[in-house]
Parts: structure tokens; sequence; C-alpha cells
């Protein structure tokens, strides 16, 4: 086995990126160490372009995990790669009903909310229109949540074991908190945003605990 392949895999991550946040969840509840590499997605026009990044990513994105020898890009792939090299704590469930209802919450937060209101979006759209827009594919996207969360939750996403679902939702209601986003219209989006907040996975990945949070926490 190459070296390469047994050393500790290494997360490159920026501390409030939501896409980096999954991993770190995923990671955490596996209990897989790893080394964080910060990427700042903002210092000198954002550090994902440089050409040694590119290397990594060629999305000009975060999050990035080498693991196992290689190079991993996409947040959902990435957490499918750990579930199926890793099984211990499961982060899909067993019933494939519930598994189809894992994957459309994922879907609906990682194709339909947060690649329209990510950085690269909202720099596009402009300062002045970018809290209005974003807090429209919120809460679009949030309205579809909430609806097949009527059906699948129990204490978690779907039922009572955290999976995939929950590392996506808690970091985008961090994100709808961001952009000033009325969440009282999804009293079950909230329970389990709670819900969670406690559980030490969860808090360990939080943005506040991250390696490049800033002493200061900017709220724009
Ligand atoms: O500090 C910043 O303002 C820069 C970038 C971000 O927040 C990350 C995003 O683009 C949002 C997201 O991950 O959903």
């Amino acid at each position: 086995m190459s070296l390469s392949a047994i050393a500790k895999p290494i997360l490159y991550s920026y501390w409030r990126s939501s896409c980096s946040w999954r991993v770190r969840i995923a990671m955490n509840l596996k209990e897989i160490p790893y080394d964080i590499k910060p990427i700042s997605l903002i210092k000198s026009g954002g550090e994902q372009h440089c050409n040694e990044y590119r290397e990594v990513n060629p999305m000009e994105q975060v999050p990035a995990l080498q693991i196992d020898g290689h190079t991993l890009i996409e947040s959902v792939a990435i957490m499918h790669y750990l579930e199926e090299t890793r099984p211990q704590r499961p982060l899909l469930p067993q019933d494939v009903h519930k598994r189809a209802k894992v994957r459309e919450i994922v879907e609906i937060i990682c194709s339909g909310i947060q690649p329209l209101q990510n950085l690269i979006v909202l720099i596009h759209v402009g300062e002045e229109k970018k809290k209005e827009w974003a807090q429209h594919w919120i809460t679009r996207g949030f309205r579809a949540v909430e609806k097949a969360l009527s059906t699948s939750a129990g204490k978690y996403c779907v039922g009572d074991e955290i999976s995939m679902a929950d590392c996506c939702l808690v970091p985008q209601v961090f994100n709808a908190r961001r952009f000033h986003v009325d969440l009282r219209p999804y009293p079950i989006i909230l329970r389990i945003d709670r819900e969670l907040e406690s559980n030490p996975a969860f808090r360990a990945a939080h943005p506040s605990n991250q390696p490049d949070c800033p002493p200061e926490l900017p709220n724009k």
C-alpha cells in the first residue's frame, strides 16, 4: 500500500462553506480523523482560484478530500464514498423507501437550493439584489423540504437515525439565517436543526469551531 493511501485524510475546507460543512459532519459522525487545509474563498479574490488549488479541484470550489490515495470533490459524492468505504455509523437507512427519501432531501438542498445561493452566483447577481435572490431560492426550496419532512421525519429528517439529509439540512439552515429568511413557516426544519445543535459531531463541524473562523464573525 502506498504512503498516500494510509496518510491521514486532508479536507480542503472553508469555515462557512455549507458544502465543506456537510463533509465535516459526515467525517465526524463516522469518527474518521482528518486534517483541515483552509481555503479562503474571499482572501485575494479567493484562494480556490489559484493554480495550485485548481489542480486539486478544477471546479475551483470547496470541499476536496484527499483520502485513501485519491482526491475527491463534490460533497455528496464524497459522502457516498465515505458511506461505501466506512460503513460504520451509516448515513443511509437500510429501507429502500427511506433511502429514496434521504436522497430526495439531499437533492432538493444540494441541487435545488445551495447552488443558487452560493458565492459565485451571488457575486454575479450583485450586492444590491443578493439578499432578495438568496431568500427567494431558499424559501422555495424549504417549502419542498418541509413538505417532504412532514411524512419522513422522526427525530431527524428521515426517521430516528441521522442521515446524509441531516448533514445537508443543518448548514442550509445556517445560510437561511444568514440571509434573514423567515423560518417560522418551517417548524419541522427548525425542530430538527435544534435537535442536532448539541450533537458533538455537528457541533465540532460548525463554522464557529473551524481553524479558519475569523475571531470577529462577519455576518454578511
Ligand atoms: O464568507 C463568505 O462570504 C464566502 C463564502 C461563503 O460563505 C460560502 C458560500 O458560498 C455559501 C455556501 O457555502 O452555501
